[in-house]
């Protein structure tokens, strides 16, 4: 029997916890959360198995724990845990910051049991309550195991994430760090200024707030993430975050001297060059491994969802996943739908277009 430990059950602990139990249901979970109340949640839900104080002794029957707290609460677990834990444990974590947890790691001669972790999936929403199990499900999970981890070991973490159905990639801790600041980091450091700019222009008859459309709505999602989570993030990510804004104030003043000197070309070659770049950026679930999705708007109504299930299951389609979901591009209500076959998802579509839904499909 594998027994596996979670310190954290938030968003992800709580999806990584779901995605085990989905996947190996034979496993043992243990968990803390500060939030007893979600701890009586998840063992009502059969999620978590045994309930646990922040250093319990039973985290000493873990074969693997994983840190899911805000970034820094996970670095300072590693010394809790030091005098808990078996001397073949894997630690993982899925902070978004890499390289300070990996410094204390070593620092307390832990690293031959640490591989970092951090999937590249997630929400604007925080807790247990918006879990689920196939928040990681086609999404990188970049690994960045110590130098002193045995190959096996982390080839076996590597195979093990790879059963939750995510993708795992290896890198170094800088490497992430720096990756990260440009793809997550500032993005999140980008929206939040942008609603704040508005906050602070719109008048008193708020008509900027009343009219923000999608391209508003899009770009500026991710600021209503947490405020904890996210001032962790900038504090121990701050050289490689610096570097990125450094880079972003070149470009942004790059775009105010184009506007301001009418510079015709120089504006359409910036929109012309990230337009050419953003319709690179593929979805990973429509690459090699492809899974078979619809999203289909509902009215967020009683019976909803039973509404759709009940249209396909009239004409014998089966549904392997369905959900509603939170991190994604579409407006409020979408229903992520996952069919077996591409031919049922084909099929799926054409019948829900049919009775009048609005179905996308991610390209
Ligand atoms: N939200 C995302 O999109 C996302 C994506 C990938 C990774 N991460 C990382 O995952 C980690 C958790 O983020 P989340 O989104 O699940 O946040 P969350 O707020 O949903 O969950 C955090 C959980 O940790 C608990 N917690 C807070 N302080 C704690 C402490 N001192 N000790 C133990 N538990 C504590 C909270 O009660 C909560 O249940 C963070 O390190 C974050 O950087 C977040
Ligand atoms: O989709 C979102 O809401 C996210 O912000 C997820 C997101 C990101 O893409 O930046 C946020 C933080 C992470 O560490 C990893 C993923």
């Amino acid at each position: 029997m594998t027994t596996i430990g979670f310190i954290g059950l938030g968003l992800i602990g709580g999806s990584i916890a779901r995605a085990i139990r989905k996947h190996h249901p034979d496993y043992k979970i243990l968990a803390y959360n500060p939030n007893k109340d979600t701890l009586i949640t998840a063992v009502s839900e059969h999620v978590v198995d045994i309930p646990c104080d922040k250093t319990d002794i039973r985290f000493q029957e873990c074969d693997v724990i994983f840190l899911c707290a805000p970034v820094n609460a996970n670095i300072s677990y590693l010394k809790t845990l030091k005098d808990i834990i078996s001397s073949d444990i894997i630690l993982t974590d899925v902070g978004s910051v890499k390289g300070t947890i990996h410094q204390e790691a070593v620092s307390l001669h832990l690293d031959a049991n640490f591989i970092g972790g951090h999937p590249m999936a997630g929400s604007e929403k925080t807790g247990y309550e918006n879990s689920a199990d196939y928040l990681i499900e086609n999404a990188y999970y970049i690994l960045t195991p110590c130098e002193t981890v045995k190959p096996e070991k982390a080839l076996e973490f590597q195979k093990f994430i790879r059963s939750l159905g995510a993708l795992p990639l290896i890198m170094s801790p800088s490497e992430h760090d720096y990756i990260t600041a440009g793809v997550s980091h500032l993005p999140h450091i980008i929206a939040s200024i942008l609603v704040n700019e508005v906050k602070q222009l719109d008048g008193p008859s708020e008509y900027m707030k009343m009219i923000a459309a999608g391209g508003f709505k899009d770009i500026t999602r991710i600021a209503s993430s947490s405020p904890e989570m996210w001032q962790h993030i900038c504090l121990s990510n701050k050289d490689m975050i610096l570097k990125t804004i450094d880079k972003f104030d070149e470009l942004l003043m790059t775009a105010r001297a184009c506007i301001a000197d009418a510079d015709k070309d120089g504006l359409y070659s910036m929109f012309e060059s990230s337009r050419y770049y953003r319709d690179s950026i593929t979805d990973i679930t429509s690459a090699s491994n492809k899974s078979h999705v619809l999203y289909c708007d509902i009215y967020d109504e009683t019976g909803g969802i039973a509404a759709v299930t009940s249209v396909l299951a009239q004409h014998n389609i089966s549904i392997k996943n369905i959900g509603i979901i939170h991190n994604r591009e579409f407006e409020e209500g979408v229903l992520k739908i996952e069919f077996y076959q591409e031919d049922a998802c084909k099929k799926g579509a054409a019948i829900l277009k049919q009775n009048s839904y609005l179905i996308h499909r991610r390209t």
